[in-house]
């Protein structure tokens, strides 16, 4: 029998971990049997041509590396019938019958598209955002959070140093999870988040009044980037409380970094999944983590699932940040 050929891509935002999704695609590839190649820049390699057969040592000393080996991007010219057609054909041209995408419901959607040009294709969640429906966890959210936490715990030092509020802003798109688990983790006064609609006199100014009223100085309120306007919300808590005010959006510090010890345990228990399907000749699924367990499903399912925010997790927020 002929020997199988896959490739591996990155696509949309980095996130600290896809390269041990990478490492394991590889490794498992490689000891299935399979030959394997990197895919450069995302959606874009398979247009160019831009692959490289990798081996074992191809991936040597990257798990514990930021960022993406392989580079990632957008790719407007894949997302289009032309464009997809391209990049099936470019990958019937060097044998390559199944591909995994690390990335996000963006990248998902054109890995349902590849696949239905007759590519299998396989997603692994991989974003800092937390964003995919399907799956509880996306690779990168650990080594994110982890950072946030610390960026905030030493704007804490200067807000408290100085009696001062302090207004963070985080990344995650349209999702609040960063937010959340970040705002939790430091004791925020106030989380605004896109899922739970927000009234700045409730949930900000009269939070920090009652606080005040025990003697709290200092405030941390992180905000989610779905949410932003932070430098307008430190104009509104000077002008309306007179407590000096800062505002720090955090930004792509967020995304790099050497992937924690979680986003390496996952992203690798998830590369090796992905490469099963593709033994086994099934496209069109996403690898997910559900009940903390890695499973499997179908992309359009997968699609078509809506997000929930952690409601209780956000009251207890609220309820011990006072
Ligand atoms: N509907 C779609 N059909 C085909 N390809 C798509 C589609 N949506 C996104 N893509 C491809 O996936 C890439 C990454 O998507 P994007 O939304 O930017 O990032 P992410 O995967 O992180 O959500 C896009 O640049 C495009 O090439
Ligand atoms: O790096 P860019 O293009 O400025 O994009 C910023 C966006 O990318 C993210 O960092 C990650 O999002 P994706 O993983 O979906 O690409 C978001 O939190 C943020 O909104
Ligand atoms: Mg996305």
């Amino acid at each position: 029998m002929a020997q199988k050929s896959i490739a591996v891509l990155t696509s949309g935002g980095d996130a600290p971990g896809m390269n041990a999704a990478v490492r394991a695609v590889v490794r498992a590839g490689i000891n299935k049997g399979m030959r394997v190649y990197g895919v450069y820049r995302g959606y874009n390699g398979l247009l160019n041509g831009d692959v490289q057969e990798m081996n074992l040592r191809s991936v040597s000393d990257i798990i514990g590396f930021g960022g993406t080996m392989l580079y990632t991007a957008r790719s407007e010219e894949f997302a289009t019938p032309a464009g997809i057609k391209k990049a099936a054909d470019f990958c019937r041209s060097i044998d390559v019958s199944g591909v995994v995408v690390i990335g996000g419901d963006g990248s998902f959607k054109g890995a349902r598209a590849l696949t239905n040009a007759g590519i299998n294709c396989i997603g692994i969640p991989g974003t800092i955002d937390n964003d995919i429906a399907c799956s509880e966890y996306t690779v990168g959210f650990d080594t994110a959070m982890n950072t946030a936490l610390q960026m905030v715990d030493r704007i804490r030092d200067t807000a408290q140093s100085h009696d001062r509020c302090s207004i963070v802003e985080v990344m995650g798109r349209r999702c609040g999870d960063i937010a959340l688990q970040t705002g939790i983790a430091t004791g925020a006064t106030a989380i605004l988040v896109p899922e739970i609609p927000y009234n700045i006199e409730r949930d900000v100014i009269q939070r920090i009044v009652n606080t005040q009223k025990t003697g709290k100085k200092h405030f941390i309120i992180v905000v989610a980037e779905g949410v932003g306007k932070v430098a307008e919300l430190a104009n509104y808590i000077e002008n309306r409380l007179g407590i000096e005010t800062r505002a720090t959006i955090l930004g792509h510090v967020q995304r790099g970094g050497s992937p924690t010890l979680r986003d390496r345990v996952v992203a690798s228990e998830m590369g090796f999944r992905a490469v099963e399907l593709l033994e086994k000749n099934l496209g069109n699924r996403v690898v997910a983590m559900k009940d903390g367990k890695i499973i499997d499903l179908d992309i359009n399912e997968a699609l078509d699932m809506q997000r929930v925010f952690d409601e209780d997790l956000y009251k207890i927020a609220m309820t011990i940040s006072i």
